[in-house]
């Protein structure tokens, strides 16, 4: 990434300021609970609620996922990460193969200051094959692995059986805290569209004017971050949009609502706008969980949500038609901004 292109720098009102607020940090929620007695799961609920409708952040700890798994997918990062472009553009990513490595991503047509491997959950994933709405074909979309690191893909793998465990856990939870039937979500997920990211954020020399992320709220249902002890991650206070730094709390996963959750419940939770600031020192290295339902989707506003006095919100959009709306802004600048859960307002 060497040189600096125009590409990369943030508007003014865009620009991280030098000093974060560190003090407030998002919720911490003890997931313990869930492998205990009936009485407990009750305040955990309201916890998840509490944080879900407050912050449309939190982290949990307790979670169940043996820490191994995660420090073995932050080590085959950095083993792929550190070798040579070349060798990494051997798996590289166009708008024909999703998966796989990719370094010029844009989000607002500000390019990020990162590089990035995508790997799917469901393989092979069904996907439209085009934005065209009215192009009824589908595709399939495979994995590519690089023979470098070898143990690569079996970590990878053993990592998302680990996070699908984590990630039904959550959701379930969420739905009790909307006074859902638990397992109301579940059968979205069937075929999921779910895709890991591996996030490395090379050190930067303008980290006052880029962005490892820019602003962005996540157009999925669910994330689930792991981020190494750098720390980088801003999170838009609601109370007061104020930018956040979460803070690296140690083994725990950081959560956050997508807009997906937001148009289900009827706006009861928010999809909250999150950031990643880059160091001029340290690189950092992160893994987000995107938890997304299958391509067919029709999202909207849970029936169980709405009555005469609160009226959907939204109306009913195709998962899978906004997702590759989305990826194409990833490859090309739009003049346009791209698609958004408000186009389909009410
Ligand atoms: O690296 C991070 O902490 C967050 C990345 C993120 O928000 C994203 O990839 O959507
Ligand atoms: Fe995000």
């Amino acid at each position: 990434m060497g040189e600096v292109d125009d590409a990369f720098i943030q508007e003014p009102e865009h620009r991280p300021k030098p000093e974060t607020v560190e003090a407030d940090n998002i919720p911490l929620i003890d997931l313990s609970p869930l492998s205990s007695d009936r009485g407990a799961l009750e305040g955990l609920v309201a916890d998840i609620g509490d944080a879900c409708k407050n912050w449309g952040f939190f982290q949990v700890i307790n979670h169940g996922v043996p820490l191994h798994f995660r420090q073995s997918i932050e080590s085959v990062s950095r083993q792929f990460f550190a070798l040579s472009k070349d060798e990494k553009k051997k798996v590289a990513r166009d708008e024909v193969k999703p998966t796989g490595y990719y370094d010029t991503e844009h989000t607002k047509n500000v390019r990020d200051w990162k590089e990035v491997f995508d790997f799917t959950v469901e393989e092979p994933m069904i996907i439209p094959a085009s934005h065209d709405p009215h192009d009824n074909h589908l595709k399939q979309i495979w994995n590519q692995w690089p023979h470098n690191p070898p143990q690569m893909k079996e970590v990878c793998l053993q990592y998302v059986a680990e996070m699908e465990k984590l990630a039904f856990k959550l959701l379930e939870l969420i739905a009790l805290s909307l006074g859902l039937e638990r397992d109301r979500f579940n059968g979205f997920f069937k075929d999921q569209t779910t895709f890991i990211r591996l996030n490395h954020y090379p050190p930067c020399p303008i980290p006052d004017l880029a962005l490892g992320v820019g602003r962005h709220k996540d157009a999925g249902a669910l994330t689930i971050l792991a981020q190494d002890d750098v720390g980088g991650l801003q999170v838009k206070r609601k109370s007061d949009g104020e930018w956040i730094l979460v803070k690296p709390t140690p083994n725990a996963y950081i959560i956050n609502v997508g807009d997906i959750i937001q148009v289900w419940s009827n706006d009861k939770y928010e999809s909250v706008e999150h950031r990643v600031k880059v160091n001029a020192e340290k690189e950092r290295f992160s893994t987000p969980y995107f938890m997304n339902p299958a391509h067919d989707t029709m999202v909207e506003p849970l029936e169980e949500l709405v009555n005469k006095q609160d009226p959907a919100k939204y109306s009913a959009y195709n998962w899978g038609k906004f997702f590759a709306n989305r990826k194409r802004s990833n490859f090309q600048k739009l003049d346009v901004e791209n698609v958004q859960i408000y186009h389909f307002k009410n």
